[in-house]
């Protein structure tokens, strides 16, 4: 089997891609780290069409001194809207406000098309809103530029998908491993950090396994070990369980509960009622605008 070979790419490149490749531009850093921002590449697998892992070099806008001592909402939404261009525009969201604190457990319910994914890029810094502002850790993201966002998102955000997006020909631990490979951060104390998150999730019993022969609930677990190993400010889940029967779903639910319970934040998309019962708050977006349901 072919071994694949990676390129590094610029953030912008990757953007220009596939989604996987850019989301899964993890970083290691585990908070904000002092000094201006690094250059941006991403890895991205040659030839590979799926599952690119990557990551950026780590340094993230440092918080002014007024931020440490007050800590802003990790998520805030000021009127924000979204339109698609067309005849006629596409207005997917209006005017939505939304405060996500530390520690939260929020989930995102909606009628399919309502505008879930289109709000969970733009809390990802995938997108930018067309208006109103999103605030992330009380610093607003509207005039950063593309490589300062990218370098928040590897910094602060972890990212957990549907379909996994692991890299299919290496191992489970070189997929969490390689989210921290431009941190910095030494090989021996990230491979320290891997085994830990992967001890984490439970999965320390497969190191050397290959994703496809996971089951798929192990695999999701992969990717939650990969989207905390750099203790981002928050997780977003796009669907986490929607590939896995109600057994396995529920592992993965306890998972991110056992992760909140340790002050991680959350934010998960999900079309599944057990899903967001699961969840501390609930809000719902349909014809545009997002309410908070309880
Ligand atoms: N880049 C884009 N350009 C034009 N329209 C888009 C774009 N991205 C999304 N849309 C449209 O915006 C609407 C909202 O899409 P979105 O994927 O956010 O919905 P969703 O609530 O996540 O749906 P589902 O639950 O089916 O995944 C859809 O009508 C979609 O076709």
């Amino acid at each position: 089997m072919r071994k694949p070979r990676f390129r590094r790419v610029t953030a912008a490149a990757a953007e220009a891609g596939v989604l996987v490749d850019e989301v899964a531009a993890r970083a290691a850093a585990p908070g904000p780290t002092a000094g201006g921002l690094g250059p941006l590449e991403v890895l991205v697998e040659d030839g590979g069409s799926t599952g690119a892992v990557a990551a950026a070099p780590v340094d993230v806008v440092a918080l002014g001194p007024e931020e440490r001592a007050t800590p802003a909402p990790v998520i805030e939404l000021r009127g924000l809207g979204r339109t698609f261009p067309g005849d006629p525009p596409l207005h997917v969201l209006r005017d939505v406000s939304l405060v996500v604190e530390r520690g939260d457990y929020v989930t995102v319910v909606g009628p399919s098309g309502a505008g879930k994914s289109t709000l969970l890029h733009i809390l990802g810094l995938l997108d930018r809103p067309t208006s109103g502002d999103y605030l992330l850790d009380g610093l607003a993201t509207r005039d950063l530029s593309e490589q300062d966002r990218s370098a928040l998102r590897g910094g602060r955000i972890g990212f957990v998908f549907q379909s996994f997006h692991l890299l299919p020909h290496r191992s489970v631990l070189d997929n969490v491993l390689l989210a921290t490979l431009y941190s910095g951060v030494p090989r021996t104390e990230r491979r320290e950090r891997a085994l830990a998150a992967l001890e984490r999730v439970g999965m320390s019993h497969r190191l050397d396994f290959m994703p496809p022969v996971l089951s798929g609930g192990e695999r999701q677990r992969v990717a939650v070990a990969r989207a905390v190993i750099a203790s981002p400010h928050v997780l977003l889940a796009d669907e986490p369980t929607g590939n896995l029967d109600s057994a396995t779903s529920a592992g993965v639910l306890d998972l991110f509960d056992e992760l909140h319970a340790d002050g991680l934040t959350l934010v998960v998309i999900t079309h599944d009622a057990t899903v967001s019962a699961r969840a501390r708050r609930r809000v719902r977006i349909a014809d545009g605008t997002l309410r908070e349901v309880g």
